[in-house]
């Protein structure tokens, strides 16, 4: 373990009676990154973020906080957590509740720094219980980031947000990896990774898929998207060399390829008349659903 890292899990493995949630996962968080824990639902995520938090126990391999066992109460002070569903007291006042939790940490962030940084100023004054969804993810978020921690884990935290609010919590994100605080994000919002991770970890069926930036990510899938409105055959298009699909939607000739220019050469060639050519590369989304279908075709064909 170097200085830089913050969490790490070595080979873990985890099993559910005959299911493998986790089948010698290596992941290491660094300091001060923002790293994106991607993957469809029963990917492992949740596992993953449950063993670095020493909630379960691995059946095999390592978990280190800080280089301690993370059940350790020197490792936990220094991280927050955001988890998929918390159990508050609902009567408790949200300023109240900030203040408790607070009280828990030897060096706090100021309590109207933290309200106004989460966004919850105006919801001091209310209990609990009686917010919004919404409204009570970004108390949770408070809550998470009150203690100054230098690893916060946020399992889906912009679920049941509006916009607005997701605007928001993105950018107290940005300011809290600014300030040197590691993050370990899950998320199903693509865009939401894509706009806010240095790094993307791919998970699926207890395996890491894929490590790597966001550009990485999009390499491993280097393909474009062609669109443009021509009268060629699709299903003809479909089998020229390099074309690995070709589709006709809303009147538009689509194509997937990865020698965008050679393609677009033929196009050109074919159809004089061809207008409204657009090529993009593919995204975060294109490259996630690729990665996990190739390897739900692998686990087929094994
Ligand atoms: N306590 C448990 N008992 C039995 N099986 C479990 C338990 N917790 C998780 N699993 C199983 O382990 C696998 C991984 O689950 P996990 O919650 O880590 O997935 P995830 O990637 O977080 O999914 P999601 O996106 O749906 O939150 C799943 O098949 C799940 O059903």
């Amino acid at each position: 373990m170097n200085d830089t890292t913050v969490a790490r899990l070595v080979t873990a493995m985890k099993r559910y009676g005959p299911l493998t949630a986790l089948d010698g996962v290596d992941l290491t968080v660094r300091r001060g990154e923002l790293l994106a824990l991607l993957g469809p639902n029963g990917a492992g995520k949740s596992t993953s973020i449950s063993l670095l938090l020493g909630l379960i126990r691995p059946d095999a391999g390592r978990v280190e906080l800080f280089g301690l066992d993370p059940q350790r109460i020197e490792a936990r002070r220094r991280i927050g957590v955001m988890l998929q569903s918390a159990n508050l007291p609902a009567t408790l006042r949200v300023g109240e509740l900030l203040r408790l939790i607070m009280s828990y940490y030897p060096n706090p962030r100021g309590f109207d720094e933290t309200a106004a940084l989460a966004g919850v100023t105006d919801l001091l004054l209310r209990p609990y219980g009686k917010l919004s969804g919404g409204q009570q993810r970004r108390v949770q978020f408070a809550l998470a980031l009150c203690g100054r921690p230098e690893l916060l884990f946020l399992d889906e935290p912009t679920v049941g947000m509006d916009i607005d609010a997701r605007q928001k919590l993105w950018a107290a994100m940005r300011t809290l990896v600014a300030e040197g605080c590691a993050v370990v994000l899950t998320t199903h919002y693509l865009e939401e990774a894509e706009a806010l991770a240095q790094r993307v970890v791919v998970l699926g069926q207890g395996h890491v898929l894929s490590e790597g930036s966001v550009d990485d990510l999009r390499k491993r899938v280097a393909l474009t998207r062609i669109r443009c409105v021509s009268d060629l055959d699709a299903e003809a298009v479909a089998a020229w060399p390099d074309v690995t699909s070709a589709t006709r939607e809303d009147g538009h000739l689509r194509i997937a390829t990865a020698k965008t220019e050679a393609v677009v050469r033929r196009l050109l060639d074919a159809d004089p008349a061809l207008c409204e050519l657009e090529v993009q590369r593919a995204g975060l989304a294109e490259a996630f659903t690729e990665l996990t279908r190739e390897t739900a075709a692998e686990q087929e064909a094994a």
